[in-house]
């Protein structure tokens, strides 16, 4: 009797919660038109209204103070414009799901009970006091997502506030209308977690903010350290929380932090497409998004073909069979490595002192500033002053001599010939520049008359004298001047060093390896890695694994570029990312935060970094005070069983808790040949279609393997496949047909794995890989094979899977 009366209650709370929000909507209307108008309106005539009169001083600080004042209202009218629309949007963003739960929190010695009710955003009444509607990420609505009913508190800026929380109510209301009411009694009920997982995948990701778990809330809300390194299984909500405490800190920060003071490294660009509406949808702008090979390429890509990291990948996966295969796995290894970190600091401490390599500067087949001279040039300098230093102190010191050479260069005899191949233009621009200087001659005269001197149809005259001199001049100057901007501009980019002598330097016999880093050893097959390097370097190419270092080597050397508007950055899937390119982040953003999310589980690519515990290499790059580590081990994306099944592949998976949510087995289908198993996967990918999947993948091991499975498919009657590779741009709903690592971070419906054989994955470092397919399923997982089952497979209790075997 007292739940339906309750439901009453609710239902009439919820209209009258919804006709305040009407009301309001209805008031500030009008308000956000006109203000827009107005501010519009001010900004047209901003210049018609203000005339800047600078004849006297007073006249001048006059014309200053209107402005000024002019400036000062429309400002403050347009602060007022963006504030009220702002509520506006919020106002209309909760009118058709205005709170998705309610606390009851009676605090320590406080008489009355307060009624919380939790929404997207703030909701205040008229009297601009009591809130209707608290915002998710104000401090008391901490409780709904930390504690069950009974004693709780929560963190003010004011100090810890304590009490006992009476009630905890879940509502799912769509439409304006009441459909759902939980009442809870462990942290969040499960049944609205429950409701929400068995939905659907979407080909973009959604918000979890009415039902974040308690250990996701400490990650959206620790705001003390420097770095926050969570370490979580697959499905475990990373990137929702990632994504979340984006928008918990542009709420907290409101003041001084904006989107775009807060970057994401994604693992790659379909993925940026996949979160980009998460943060819109809670009402905050995105933050900017970006890949590291973005990044690479923008500041190497001019001089060098980078190969990217799945080129990197589909090499480890596809090229046993080449020669050099185990020496580039070593490589791979050991340029991500720490030592190779070590190796490139001392390497470079080495070169403060001798072996820099310079280019020579060339001039038209000459060398106008060698090598040697810039290399005597840097080592005269005190050799205690920093090398980037040094570094600078030698382009300024070329750019002088630059200008030196360009001023003697200036009667050469090449440059009379060049200026008999002047086209009108150039001379046009010439005589315009004197016509400039000169200020007092007739341009177009001027023009004629030069143009008539030039083909010698005219003699000088006396008048003439000094003007064609000093046109001469000019013109020659113009012609020099050209000529060596591009060796300004390159003295500006630092051209003049050898970088790719530098970098291949390093890569020779050990003994010269060691002298120059310090380092006490090489890898295995060192020598094969040199010559693999050094013949990349040499057609003007880099490997991934080069990548960074190189980069990193060059910054060592000309000094390090900073951003220091950044505050925040993110990066996801950060077991993909090498030590270097943690150091490289933290020195690129040097007043940046950074969170890390990753899963040492799903660390497929050769240069992974293990992210948590005493041992990762990640709490030394800000020291362990200021670094928080946390870790999720409840996975939410797939079901029951099919978690129970995926944590078997992978060592130490015991730990990983599946979420209470049931579904059906995962299912392995043994097929006697190629063609039974094409007919199978069609088979069952109409039936998965039949049952309302609409999200489905078809995962392979590699991007020929998929392009294989596509025709095959495609052949057999499947329309309508999606063929994702690395340069699909964003996720559609559909069947796809996808190569694992680029499955990453994402999620289906339905997984089929193309081919579970042992020849396709056997490796034990396709064993990670095998898992990231596998666990991107969310209700269905299949896999086939038309011959044995992968060992990783073999290793799964029978129990925890259905198998079906057709051999005819
Ligand atoms: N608290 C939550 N409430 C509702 N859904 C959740 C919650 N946490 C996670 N999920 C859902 O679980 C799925 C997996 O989340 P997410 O992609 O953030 O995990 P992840 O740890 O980044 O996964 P992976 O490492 O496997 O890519 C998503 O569908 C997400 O919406």
């Amino acid at each position: 009797m007292e739940k339906v009366s309750s439901w009453e209650q609710e239902q009439e709370w919820l209209e009258q919660v919804k006709e305040k929000l009407k009301s309001g909507i209805a008031n500030l209307e009008p308000e956000v038109g006109q203000l827009k108008e107005q501010a519009t309106d001010i900004r047209r005539r901003f210049w018609e209204e203000v005339t800047v009169n600078t004849s006297t001083e007073e006249d001048f600080e006059e014309s200053f103070f209107t402005i000024t004042q002019q400036d000062a209202v429309l400002s403050e009218r347009e602060r007022s414009h963006a504030r009220k629309l702002r509520q506006w949007k919020n106002m209309q963003r909760l009118l058709p799901s205005p709170y998705f739960g309610r606390i009851d929190f009676h605090e320590e010695g406080q008489k009355a009970v307060e009624q919380v009710y939790i929404g997207v955003s703030s909701f205040i009444e008229e009297d601009g006091l009591s809130f209707v509607v608290y915002d998710w990420r104000t401090p008391i609505a901490s409780l709904y997502y930390d504690y069950p009913p009974g004693k709780a508190a929560f963190d003010t800026p004011g100090g810890r506030i304590s009490g006992t929380m009476e009630l905890k109510r879940q509502y799912q209301i769509r439409d304006g209308q009441l459909r759902h009411l939980f009442d809870s009694s462990v942290t969040i009920g499960d049944e609205l977690l429950q409701q929400v997982l068995g939905k659907g995948a979407d080909s973009q990701m959604k918000s979890i903010v009415a039902t974040i778990q308690a250990e996701q809330n400490a990650i959206i809300r620790n705001d003390t350290s420097r770095m926050l390194i969570v370490q979580g299984a697959a499905g475990s909500g990373k990137t929702s929380a990632a994504l979340q405490r984006v928008a918990y800190l542009l709420y907290k920060h409101r003041e001084r932090l904006t989107a775009d003071q807060i970057v994401l490294f994604s693992p790659n660009p379909m993925f940026n497409s996949y979160v980009s509406t998460v943060l819109p949808e809670l009402g905050e702008e995105n933050m900017q998004q970006t890949t590291f090979q973005e990044y690479l390429e923008t500041w190497l890509g001019r001089d060098y073909r980078i190969e990217d990291s799945f080129d990197q990948m589909e090499y480890v996966l596809t090229a046993q069979q080449e020669e050099g295969y185990e020496a580039r796995l070593k490589g791979v290894e050991y340029k991500a490595s720490e030592a190779f970190l070590r190796a490139l600091q001392g390497y470079a401490q080495w070169l403060k002192l001798e072996g820099m390599l310079f280019k020579d500067i060339c001039f038209r087949d000459r060398v106008l500033i060698s090598g040697e001279q810039i290399k005597s040039k840097l080592y005269s300098y005190d050799l205690s002053i920093r090398l980037p230093n040094r570094i600078t102190l030698v382009q300024k010191w070329l750019l002088e001599e630059l200008t030196r050479l360009q001023k003697q260069e200036q009667g050469a005899a090449w440059v009379e010939e060049e200026m008999n191949y002047l086209d009108n233009d150039q001379y046009a621009e010439v005589h315009g520049k004197l016509h400039r200087e000169q200020g007092v001659f007739d341009f177009a005269e001027k023009y004629l008359r030069l143009q008539e001197m030039l083909v010698h149809k005219r003699q000088l005259d006396e008048g003439d004298f000094d003007y064609a001199e000093r046109e001469e001049e000019l013109l020659s100057e113009m012609i020099v001047k050209e000529q060596f901007r591009p060796l300004r501009r390159g003295v500006k980019k630092f051209t003049f060093i050898d970088m790719n002598g530098l970098y291949r330097g390093l890569f020779t016999d050990e003994r010269a390896y060691r002298e120059m880093t310090g380092e006490a050893g090489v890898p295995e097959l060192w020598p094969e890695i040199c010559g693999q390097t050094k013949d990349k370097l040499s057609g003007q190419e880099l490997f991934y694994e080069d990548a960074t270092p190189y980069l990193y080597l060059k910054e060592l050397i000309e000094g390090v570029r900073t951003n220091t508007q950044v505050r925040h950055i993110f990066v996801d899937e950060g077991q993909d990312y090498s030590m270097f390119q943690y150091e490289f982040l933290k020195k690129l953003f040097p007043r940046a935060r950074m969170t890390v999310l990753g899963d040492f589980g799903q660390a497929i690519f050769t240069q992974a970094t293990n992210l948590y515990g005493s041992s990762s290499p990640l709490l030394q790059l800000y020291g362990e005070e200021e670094t928080s580590q946390f870790l999720l081990v409840r996975s939410y994306r797939s079901t029951f069983e099919i978690v129970e099944f995926t944590k078997r592949l992978l060592p130490g998976g015991e730990a990983i808790v599946a979420f209470e949510r049931r579904g059906r087995k995962p299912v392995l289908a043994k097929l006697g040949n190629d063609e039974l198993k094409a007919e199978r996967i069609l088979e069952d990918l109409a039936e998965l279609q039949a049952e309302g999947y609409s999200s489905i993948a078809v995962i392979t091991k590699t991007a020929d393997e998929s392009r294989e499975a596509y025709e095959i498919l495609t052949a057999g009657g499947a329309a309508g496949l999606l063929h994702i590779t690395k340069d699909t741009p964003a996720f559609k709903k559909g069947v796809q047909v996808i190569p694992a690592y680029l499955a990453k971070g994402v999620e289906f419906d339905a997984v089929l794995i193309y081919d579970a054989s042992p020849q396709t994955y056997h490796r034990e470092r396709e064993r990670k890989l095998f898992y990231t397919a596998c666990t991107r399923a969310m209700h269905r997982l299949q896999l086939y094979t038309a011959g044995e089952w992968t060992p990783f497979v073999n290793g799964v209790d029978g129990e925890l899977y259905e198998q079906t075997v057709a051999t005819l």
